[in-house]
């Protein structure tokens, strides 16, 4: 039987791990507070993120990450991302040589302006062949619910991608493979930034042209930063990528889409995030993803528009604007 770890009891950590298990995998899932592993492990519930979902017997909680490796076929990563250096250093020696690590985290790190893979390649030193991504138009309560959705499994190994498609392929999750790790990558790290956009249009009372407008030229500024980093501009529209955008920037699940409502409506940056009790990925990527195009000579105009309104304070509307005022060019260029 496949074993995996799952690390991280937040909302994909827990969606994911059963996912895993409906798969037929054995999973432990790793969490840090002991009162929630206690709960999943005696309620079969996790009443912090996903109360509505009773996990099967296959899933059991641990707090101890040496536990959760023994043995692991896939160690899935599903903490913020940009936390996932500190703890992966610490997970690192205890991980077994046939074991995959496996990227469910949609961000870029500040700083280095690395991609989640770049980083478990360099902190667990290990080669591309056992690091996979999975990335994919997949809000964690619908996917709980076991609604229908399909998702990419990336690796640049094709056949470690397709053992990872096989250990969570169920009726209602359809995982299609993809060599592309950094497309797939970029698609969820930026797609978090444009749903912040979005989310401010929405909440200023904007209509649907103005969404699409966001939407389609967000996808070309991911395309453009991902041609420029070697990824195939094909993953761009495909679930990674259009199929990702599409439900982030519709749905009212998605975190960082109601992060960009809040402040479209006039919401304070501190009350934002005060209202957000979990992970909106986008709101630091915003700034990682601005670096990583700046290190290219990429042009990323929305995303730059998120930053002056995230975190130089410039107001929604004076941001728009500014997009709206720049000088006229071809669609493709
Ligand atoms: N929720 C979704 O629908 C969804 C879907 C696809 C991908 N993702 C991605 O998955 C990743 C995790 O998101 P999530 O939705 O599970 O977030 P979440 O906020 O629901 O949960 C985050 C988890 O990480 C833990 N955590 C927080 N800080 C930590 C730290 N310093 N060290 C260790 N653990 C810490 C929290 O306790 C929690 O268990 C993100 O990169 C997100 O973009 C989320
Ligand atoms: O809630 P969000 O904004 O982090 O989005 C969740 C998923 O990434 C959607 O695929």
């Amino acid at each position: 039987m496949t074993r995996c770890a799952v690390f991280g009891t937040g909302s994909w950590g827990t969606a994911f791990a059963l996912v895993l298990a409906d798969a037929g995998c054995e999973v432990v899932l790793w969490g840090r507070r002991k009162e929630l592993v206690d709960a999943v492990n005696t309620t079969r519930v996790n009443p912090d993120y996903l109360p509505q979902v009773s996990l099967p017997d296959s899933v059991r909680a641990t707090t101890d990450a040496a536990e959760a490796l023994a043995g692991a076929d896939f160690a899935v990563l599903a903490v913020p991302s940009q936390t996932l250096r500190e703890n992966l250093g610490a997970w690192a020696p205890l991980i077994e040589p046939q074991t995959v690590l496996v990227s469910l985290m949609k961000g870029i790190e500040l700083g280095t302006a690395k991609r989640m893979s770049e980083v478990i390649a360099e902190v667990a030193g290990v080669g591309p062949e056992r690091v996979a991504v999975v990335s994919g138009p997949n809000l964690a309560r619908e996917i709980a619910n076991r609604q229908p959705a399909a998702s990419v499994v990336a690796c640049a190994d094709e056949a470690v991608a397709k053992r990872l498609q096989a250990a969570c392929h169920t009726p209602y999750f359809r995982p299609y493979t993809n060599t592309d790790v950094i497309g797939c990558e970029l698609g969820g790290a930026v797609k978090n930034v444009i749903g912040l956009a979005v989310g401010m249009a929405d909440g200023m009372g904007l209509g649907d042209n103005t969404k699409a407008t966001l939407i389609t030229r967000g996808l070309a500024e991911t395309t453009r930063l991902g041609l420029a980093l070697g990824a195939d501009p094909y993953t761009f529209a495909g679930l990674a990528g259009m199929g990702d955008l599409v439900a982030t920037c519709s749905s009212p699940l998605s975190r960082n889409h109601t992060f960009g409502t809040n402040l479209g409506r006039g919401m304070s940056l501190a009350e934002t995030i005060a209202a957000t009790r979990q992970t909106a990925e986008g709101v630091k990527s915003c700034e990682s993803v601005l670096d990583l195009a700046r290190r290219n000579g990429v042009d990323m105009p929305i995303v730059e528009a998120v930053v002056d309104v995230v975190h130089n304070g410039r107001p929604t509307q004076e941001a728009l604007q500014a997009l709206m005022s720049r000088s006229a060019k071809a669609e493709r260029h």
